[in-house]
């Protein structure tokens, strides 16, 4: 068996729930209507989607979504749960190709130039593996330089990250043994190292404590105050009304509304408010469980 500190022992490759999916050639999806007005579109934009569409058999998990993410925007994407948020994502960040659509960052396609266009994200996808029996240092290395970054540069915003983040423990453990909020944190790191235009993160703040979430959010916001854009899921509405300078409400695989958040809030008192409004959520019947607690002495 070999070192168990590299990758080369029986869990590699690591198991993802999705697969990096071939690039397509130019012209392999059917033509966007309008490639001009698209082009025209994708300005001051960090992400464009248009038309973006994907089934599972007869389920149409995303049903023809446009969407808009100006530069500099802090995104909250959010939805009941199977709204199709995870499926959208998956799309953007070129795990799960399209039926049709296009996805667009930085005017690059992601699917026809995946290269240059994942050169521009970084990502913390649902539920991805990391490679357990690393370190954090060793994982953001490997990672640093599968990008192609030089050394020097890797192991200077490792340590950088790693301090940032609160993460002093990361060099004496193996990815295996880290908490819920090591792990988020380790990967948001590794999300950061290129310095990505536009990150894209699911549910980032997740089971993670009180500690690791409000660094996690002090550091994503620092990062779209120097320009960066995050668009990231949750189902978590005050954090969205308290962070995001924007929001997408998705259901049954459409955009129901989106735009700055005071302008989806409305009239609503809060966005919890408005986002029960827009998805239909049904009221609770008064009077109902009065059995709870009855039988308590
Ligand atoms: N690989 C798959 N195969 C079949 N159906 C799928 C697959 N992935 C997602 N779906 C279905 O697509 C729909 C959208 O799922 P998705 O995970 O994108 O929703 P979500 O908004 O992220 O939900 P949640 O908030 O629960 O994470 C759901 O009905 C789901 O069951």
């Amino acid at each position: 068996m070999g070192n168990p500190n590299t990758v080369g022992d029986e869990s590699w490759p690591p198991a993802t729930t999705l697969t990096p999916q071939p690039p397509l050639t130019p012209g392999a999806l059917p033509a966007y209507p309008g490639a001009q007005e698209l082009a025209a579109a994708t300005r001051g934009q960090a992400l464009v989607l248009r038309g973006l569409t994907k089934a599972f058999g007869p389920r149409v998990a995303v049903d023809h979504i446009d969407l808009d993410v100006p530069v500099g925007s802090f995104f909250g994407l959010v939805g009941p749960n199977g709204a199709g948020k995870t499926t959208t994502l998956s799309m953007v960040t070129g795990l799960l190709r399209p039926d049709s659509g296009r996805v667009l960052v930085s005017g690059v396609d992601v699917w026809t130039d995946p290269a240059a266009a994942k050169a521009r994200m970084g990502v913390l996808p649902d539920g991805l593996r990391l490679f357990e029996r690393l370190s954090g240092p060793e994982l953001l290395s490997y990672l640093g330089r599968l990008r192609g970054m030089p050394l020097e540069v890797v192991k200077q915003r490792s340590a950088e990250l790693i301090r940032v983040l609160d993460l002093d423990d990361a060099g004496n453990k193996l990815v295996a043994d880290y908490s819920t909020g090591m792990r988020k944190k380790i990967t948001l790191a590794a999300a950061l190292l290129h310095s990505p235009a536009l990150l894209l993160l699911d549910e980032p703040l997740e089971a993670v404590d009180p500690v690791s979430a409000r660094i996690i959010r002090t550091v994503l916001t620092q990062y779209t105050h120097a320009g960066g854009t995050v668009v990231f899921s949750s189902h978590v509405m005050a954090l969205v009304e308290g962070l995001c300078t924007h929001v997408a409400v998705m259901g049954g695989g459409r955009i129901i509304a989106a735009g700055e958040i005071a302008a989806v809030r409305g009239d609503a008192a809060s966005l919890d408010d408005a986002f029960m409004h827009l998805v239909g959520a049904p009221e609770m019947q008064e009077g109902g469980l009065s059995w709870l607690g009855s039988s308590q002495a």
